[in-house]
């Protein structure tokens, strides 16, 4: 079986800027695979270049096992694509739009539209135009997965939702990859991708970091940690444990970071009363500068 998404030696320069350099990516039919990086690191150039939008200025790609430079019609058929940057405009409603989209289409199960709607909570009667960019972004996101197309190409899909249609968001895709679609997504945050996706990988400055498997990546990377007790707490006892750095104990409150276990730090805090736990995922800088140390 061919690869879903194949990439070779793809570079894309703007004139002297080099948005992307030598990237190799494979991502296998059924998986779903998060493209990470901050912004600029070239996740939309390439995505761009996935569906024949723009041109690479070296190295080669094919999708589905198609060079999507040839691929035209036939090839779009098979793939969802949502844009980073979406423009919806007009003064027709969600519901009309996303019909018609349907009808071209020819392949939406009846019902499906309703289904959507109702999972991300949106309002098909309302016009497009006049929609906020939470709702537009619904829209996009309506015309990617309708189709149940073999293969979804989502650039930063969850900007603009928020945290429970995020989550909900989450469902489709989970809903795609029982279905056998490849899903193939950008993001900033890593969260969001550990939830889904099963492998990664690591983007900056047009260039590959890394390629990781998603449960590794979860373990290994470093979250920012508080701890509240109610009452002080002895700075020894939380000195020199494993998996914990940065450590600063003031008064009742605990800071730290983690990597890896933290089962020793929580057996330390079960010696005091706890009342609060905070533990944050730190930009994507942060975790490149810990895995990567540069
Ligand atoms: N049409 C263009 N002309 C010139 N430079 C461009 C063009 N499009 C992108 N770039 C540059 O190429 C680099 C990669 O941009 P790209 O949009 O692929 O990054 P990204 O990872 O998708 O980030 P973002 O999330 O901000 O879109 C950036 O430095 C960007 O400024």
């Amino acid at each position: 079986m061919s690869a879903a998404i194949l990439a070779e030696g793809l570079t894309k320069r703007y004139g002297k800027h080099v948005a992307l350099t030598d990237l190799d990516l494979e991502v296998a039919q059924g998986e779903v695979f998060g493209f990470l990086g901050p912004n600029g690191a070239g996740k939309s150039t390439t995505i761009r270049i996935l569906l024949d939008l723009i041109r690479p200025t070296a190295g080669r790609v094919e999708v589905l096992g198609t060079d999507p430079r040839v691929g035209g019609a036939a090839l779009r058929a098979h793939i969802g694509y949502l844009p980073g940057e979406l423009e919806i405009e007009g003064r027709n409603t969600a519901g009309d739009l996303l019909g018609f989209l349907a009808d071209q289409r020819g392949t939406v199960e009846p019902g499906r539209i309703a289904a959507l709607a109702d999972l991300l909570d949106l309002d098909l009667s309302r016009k497009v135009g006049a929609m906020s960019k939470g709702n537009k972004q619904k829209v996009g996101i309506f015309a990617a997965f309708m189709h149940r197309p073999r293969l979804l190409i989502l650039d930063e899909p969850t900007s603009g939702l928020d945290p429970l249609l995020q989550q909900r968001f989450l469902t489709l895709v989970s809903e795609a990859k029982a279905n056998g679609q490849t899903v193939f997504m950008s993001s900033h945050i890593l969260s969001e991708v550990q939830q889904t996706a099963d492998r990664a990988v690591i983007m900056r400055s047009g260039k590959l970091l890394g390629t990781e498997n998603v449960e590794d990546l979860r373990r290994r990377s470093p979250r920012a940690v508080e701890l509240v007790f109610d009452e002080d707490v002895f700075a020894d006892d939380f000195a020199g444990l494993p998996g914990v750095r940065d450590l600063s104990v003031t008064g009742r409150t605990v800071r730290c970071t983690t990597e890896g276990e933290v089962d020793e730090l929580f057996k330390k805090a079960a010696k005091y009363r706890l009342v609060s736990v905070l533990s944050t995922e730190p930009d994507l800088e942060q975790i490149f500068f810990s895995l990567y140390g540069r």
